[in-house]
């Protein structure tokens, strides 16, 4: 059984941890991106036999060795050769690896989602999980295949380069070094100044601000447009792009100085050679050995900068890593929904509420659900009526244990929903809610998802019992036509239609509807209506409508108002109590009317 919190390492160690899923591959991509790093010293090793070689004949460079020079040019483009050969095999490694790891995190990924409570998702929201999963895991596979050979080769440059830098002459290495060791100080002040993690989150999140806020600009233009909204959602987009900007312009500033520094001196490192040079030239006797040495370093030490740069570069990908991954883990330590350790079963049907409570917000405690009882009994139909925000959809999550109860029990015949198993209670359970979902595939398919076992018969008559029959076999492919395609474009009562077949083909037990003739017009109404009959049949049915005339029929009629069952009974017997529902029947009753005799006006 899982119950508390998984907890997730955090930065480097976290993201090394990812990348030895497949750490053979990891290792080897390493190993030869840091033989790249070294072989790219090889040309900087033959120039400095070149040099040599020249200054030996100096002045008389007829006395050159033209085959041994050609010998360092030709170490020179194997170097190069090599480092080319190396850094690609050490990418071609890390891709594979990275590919690997993607696999395995988004199939983790998927997995966990599918154990986590379905509320978990009403919650958080699809676009924010998508974006999880599309930018924040994508991101772990651009560390494993970028990053992670280039931090090792960053780390690996400046090694060798000390290395060469003393080896050749200590007293100008040294002068180098101590360039380098002001450069690298500034580094870590740089990154470890006040706040600037800090910075580097609030600049995320400030930058996701104004995505989110121009997705939704962008998609809801139409609706904007229609109610002469620009200026109000433009607004909106304007406040956040402002919020960026005043967030981002600060920022920048605050590291123009101390990186101008930081750039200024990588690039002229050089310059620490100099009083080195002119000391050790004028105490020299040997001019010779000190003009190579000495040209040497004033062409190799310009490279550094290159090597110290990339540092840096790395440094701050690795941070913008860090905070996707942190995005991720907080998912994937996300408590997955209990299972029973000695799971039960059930042969009756009846729904039964016993004094639950519920909140979705369990710190604000504003309760959803205060108290609620009732019973919806099987083969029958129960419908939950109240006003806007009364409870009624939390009703509909809870019965199929999107989210537990806080306190108080859901019961199914005897058996509390917490004793099934969660793929046994989606067995008994169908859901038909208001926002259709339809996967990109034949509209077969979508409707065979309700039961994998059904066979095209079955297929077909739940398409006729939903009255979706008649428009499927118009479309081009008939059952095979692809939802999405090219110019197939299904109506909302189409789509709600198909959604009621594949409930009628799972026909499970117990039916939950969800407000799901809200969007329906009058023809599509009654169709939709038909198509209920047929799922309803003998089935413990809980519908939640706002159209009193669609509950009118109804067994029981269970009212709720500020998370509290108010009234229950027939239609007849609450219209009778003159209560809350007879007040609710009689405004309908007018506005229906009211809607009848502006018609005929
Ligand atoms: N995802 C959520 N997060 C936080 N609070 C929520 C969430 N969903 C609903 N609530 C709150 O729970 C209470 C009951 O909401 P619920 O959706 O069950 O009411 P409803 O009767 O179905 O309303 P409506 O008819 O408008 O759909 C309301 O106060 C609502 O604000």
């Amino acid at each position: 059984m899982e119950d508390s919190k998984k907890t997730y390492k955090t930065g480097m160690p976290r993201l090394l941890e990812l990348a030895a899923t497949k750490k053979p591959l990891v290792i080897l991509s390493v190993i030869l991106s840091s033989l790249a790093a070294i072989a790219n010293f090889i040309p900087f090793i033959a120039i400095y036999f070149v040099i040599r070689e020249i200054l030996r004949v100096w002045p008389e460079f007829s006395n050159l060795n033209i085959s041994e020079l050609m010998k360092f040019a030709y170490m020179a483009l194997g170097g190069m050769l090599l480092n080319v050969f190396l850094y690609v095999s050490a990418l071609m490694c890390s891709h594979i690896a990275a590919f690997g790891t993607l696999y395995e995190l988004k199939i983790n990924f998927a997995s966990h989602l599918a154990k986590v409570p379905l509320g978990f998702h009403i919650m958080i929201g699809s676009g924010k999980l998508r974006k999880i999963t599309d930018e924040n895991i994508e991101k772990i596979e651009q560390f494993i295949a970028h990053q992670l050979p280039d931090i090792v080769a960053a780390f690996v440059a400046p090694i060798v380069m000390l290395i060469l830098l003393l080896a050749v002459d200590w007293r100008f290495g040294s002068a180098a070094i101590l360039g380098m060791a002001i450069a690298f100080a500034m580094q870590i002040l740089l990154y470890g100044k006040d706040g600037a993690k800090e910075m580097m989150a609030k600049y995320q999140t400030s930058l996701e601000d104004m995505n989110n806020a121009s997705v939704e600009y962008i998609r809801g233009i139409s609706v904007v447009k229609a109610y002469k909204q620009t200026v109000y959602s433009f607004q909106s987009l304007h406040k956040t792009i402002k919020e960026y900007t005043d967030m981002v312009i600060p920022y920048t500033l605050s590291w123009e100085n101390p990186m101008s520094m930081y750039t200024t001196l990588i690039n002229h490192i050089y310059l620490f050679l100099l009083p080195v040079g002119i000391l050790v030239g004028m105490n020299t006797t040997d001019y010779r050995k000190f003009a190579i040495t000495f040209i040497f370093y004033l062409i190799f030490v310009p490279s550094i900068a290159g090597v110290l740069m990339k540092v840096l570069y790395v440094n701050s990908d690795v941070t913008r890593i860090f905070n996707g991954v942190e995005a991720m883990d907080k998912i994937l330590s996300e408590p997955e929904l209990k299972q029973p350790i000695h799971p039960k079963t059930t042969e009756s049907f009846q729904v039964t509420f016993k004094n639950v409570e519920f909140s979705y917000k369990k710190e604000e405690k504003i309760k959803a659900l205060d108290g609620v009882d009732f019973c919806a009994n099987q083969g029958e139909v129960t419908a939950i009526v109240g006003p806007s925000g009364s409870g009624k959809s939390t009703i509909a999550h809870l019965t199929p244990r999107f989210f537990d109860v806080d306190s108080g029990k859901i019961l199914i015949g005897e058996v509390d929903v917490r004793d099934f198993t969660s793929s046994y209670l989606m067995e008994k359970v169908s859901f038909v809610f208001q926002d259709v979902f339809l996967f990109k595939q034949s509209i077969y398919d979508n409707i065979a998802m309700g039961n994998p076992n059904a066979t095209k018969a079955d297929i077909e008559s739940a398409a006729k019992a939903a009255q979706c029959h008649e428009f499927i076999e118009k479309l081009p492919n008939g059952y095979q036509t692809v939802i999405g395609t090219k110019g197939v474009h299904l109506s909302g009562g189409e789509q709600q239609r198909l959604a009621i077949a594949r409930a009628i083909v799972k026909d499970a037990p117990i039916v939950v509807l969800d407000e799901a003739t809200a969007f329906a017009d009058p023809e599509n109404e009654h169709l939709i209506q038909k198509a209920f009959e047929k799922l309803m049949k003998n089935k413990t049915v809980i519908i939640i409508a706002h159209r009193l005339s669609t509950v009118r029929n109804a067994n029981k009629i269970i009212v709720m108002d500020q998370g509290k069952v108010i009234e229950e009974g027939t239609h007849n017997d609450l219209v009778a109590k003159e209560g809350k529902y007879a007040a609710m029947w009689k405004t309908y009753n007018t506005t229906s009317s009211w809607v009848m005799n502006d018609k005929e006006a």
